[in-house]
């Protein structure tokens, strides 16, 4: 084991020259020189400063509370959602000689009991130790901890995934608001708060529900310059399958993930790739965690080269090297898109983003989006606000998929960032092959939606509603749609889903809920002679 370096000082306080760090990061970490913020924060922490940084996924987060854990007085607390993301970090960091531990319900009780006997002697061994928020949630950790800073033996709390705060965030984890009591126990230890949730609202909430003080605020760009960003038109394809599993055989057995919106699409997609020679397995939580561990343990040791799982399939997945990343069915965000995109690449190699886009899918989620009796209950605000935000939150990824425009630029703009009009570089479909995508568009706005050649009789009469017209998805046209021309041509459909899924019983969860909507949904249309086609 390495011997670490113990740099004494008044705890919270210690300025290290960016030499001293940039030794540090290559004696331990190997790597010549920081990244992006990260001595940004590395330098607001140890100065005592509390820090909010925001990058990207694959970004280098974790640096900016392990170089501190190296160079600091005492022990950097790191709070982190998921227990399989604490057991990499940490196998990682001891490969490095690095003394780091985590507590979690999941470790044998000598394990524990060893780690709690490091913590009360008067210079612990270990620089990092890793708790999830419901530790430190209960008074006998906090009473630990207490313990540890009345000694000066507590240098820095890092909260990792920091957006699991905010009600407004895609990852809210309730244990996370009980962070919230952190900066009044400890008012003299620096608090990180790390994320890569770009979101400006989120980002307030998780700044002011963690109390953080003056932060210094550090937003490294959404840019992910080894992604090629791409979209394609299921409407225009002959076989979405073959596509799919083209796609996946020419880049040569590259590892993979497909996101699809349910779980018996993972299976069938999964299956019609396992019949086409693609080597790919799926993962949703309809599986039991034998099968969903053992999927995943093939996937990461390169046994299985394609994941198609639901968002289930998320946060902590630790592969540096997945090459393509595939929409099967469309997000129901900017947010979500990025973030699952996000997973290619994060060992910064060109890797790709390949959106399927199709016309009824987004039919199918706008309805789900509008039924608020489906969607999260969130807190802070009704039912009907909540499917208002979630539709215009929606309408952000339709428009990356129906704009003839750079992608790229899209999804940063969407964040509130500034865009260099050289930034791009000729690294999304639309900018490589403007022509192609043009063309495929006005294709696509000539596609006679199968669903709307069977219009029954009574979308025939007098009034056709403006969304089924086929033209409806000229942004221009469909801004003038008012949200009561939507709900009142889908009435009927409405009752009939709110009582189907009012049947099912609350525990059964969303994807029940999910089922009955489809079932009722189908029933409907099939009725009237449209749906599905
Ligand atoms: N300064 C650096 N130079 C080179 N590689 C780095 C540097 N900092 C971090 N890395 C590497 O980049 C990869 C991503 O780092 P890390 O896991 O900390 O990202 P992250 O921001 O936490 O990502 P995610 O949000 O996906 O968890 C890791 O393989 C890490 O070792």
């Amino acid at each position: 084991m390495k011997g670490v370096l113990q740099i004494k000082g008044a705890s919270g306080r210690e300025k290290k020259a960016p030499k001293e760090l940039e030794s540090v990061l290559n004696q331990y970490f190997g790597y010549s020189g920081f990244r992006g913020k990260q001595l940004e924060a590395i330098e607001a922490v140890l100065s005592g400063r509390d820090c909010f940084c925001l990058m990207p996924t694959g970004g280098g987060k974790s640096m900016c509370y392990q170089v501190p854990a190296l160079v600091k007085t005492g022990i950097v607390l790191v709070i982190s959602p998921l227990i399989a993301l604490m057991e990499n970090q940490v196998a990682s960091l001891k490969n490095k000689g690095i003394p780091a531990e985590f507590l979690s319900s999941t470790q044998a009780s000598h394990t524990k009991q060893r780690i709690h006997e490091d913590l009360d002697t008067g210079n612990p061994s270990l620089k990092l130790l890793y708790v999830t928020p419901e530790l430190v949630a209960t008074s006998g950790f906090m009473a630990k901890l207490k313990k540890l800073y009345n000694r000066g033996l507590l240098g820095l709390v890092a909260i990792d995934e920091a957006h699991c705060i905010s009600t407004w965030g895609h990852d809210f984890r309730p244990s996370y608001r009980k962070l919230s009591s952190l900066r009044k126990q400890f008012p003299d230890i620096p608090l990180l708060a790390l994320t890569a949730t770009a979101v400006p609202k989120v980002q307030k909430d998780v700044i002011s529900s963690l109390c953080l003080q003056n932060p210094v605020i550090l937003r490294a760009s959404f840019n992910r310059p080894n992604i090629f960003y791409e979209v394609r038109y299921k409407d225009l394809l002959d076989d979405v399958y073959s596509d799919i599993s083209n796609l996946l055989k020419s880049s040569g057995n590259a590892c993979s993930i497909i996101y699809c919106l349910e779980r018996a699409a993972c299976d069938d997609l999964s299956m019609h790739l396992s019949q086409q020679g693609v080597s790919s397995a799926a993962y949703h939580a309809g599986l039991n965690s034998k099968v969903r561990s053992s999927v995943l343990d093939d996937w990461l040791s390169s046994r299985t080269q394609v994941v198609v799982a639901t968002v289930a399939f998320g946060m902590g997945i630790d592969r540096q090297d997945v090459r393509i990343v595939c929409h099967f069915n469309l997000p129901k965000s900017m947010e979500s898109f990025y973030q699952e995109s996000g997973r290619a690449g994060r060992d910064q190699r060109p890797s790709r983003s390949v959106l399927y886009y199709g016309l009824d899918d987004r039919r199918r989620m706008e309805f789900i989006l509008r039924n608020p009796k489906i969607n999260k209950a969130q807190p802070s605000s009704s039912s009907n606000e909540l499917s208002e935000k979630a539709l215009a939150d929606f309408s952000q990824i339709v428009d990356y998929c129906e704009s003839s425009s750079c992608r790229r630029k899209k999804i940063i703009e969407s964040f509130g960032e500034k865009v260099q009009p050289t930034l791009c570089q000729r690294s999304c479909d639309a900018c490589k092959h403007p022509n192609l995508v043009s063309s495929r568009l006005e294709e696509l706005r000539r596609v006679p939606n199968c669903r709307f050649n069977k219009i029954s009789p009574v979308f025939q009469s007098s009034v056709k509603p403006a969304h089924l017209d086929t033209e409806f998805w000229n942004r221009e046209d469909e801004a003038s749609i008012s949200a009561e021309d939507i709900s009142d041509s889908d009435d009927g459909n409405e009752v009939v889903s709110n009582i189907a899924i009012s049947k099912v019983p609350a525990k059964a969860g969303l994807d029940a809920k999910f089922k009955a909507l489809e079932r009722a949904e189908n029933a409907y249309y099939q009725g009237k002679g449209w749906w599905p086609c």
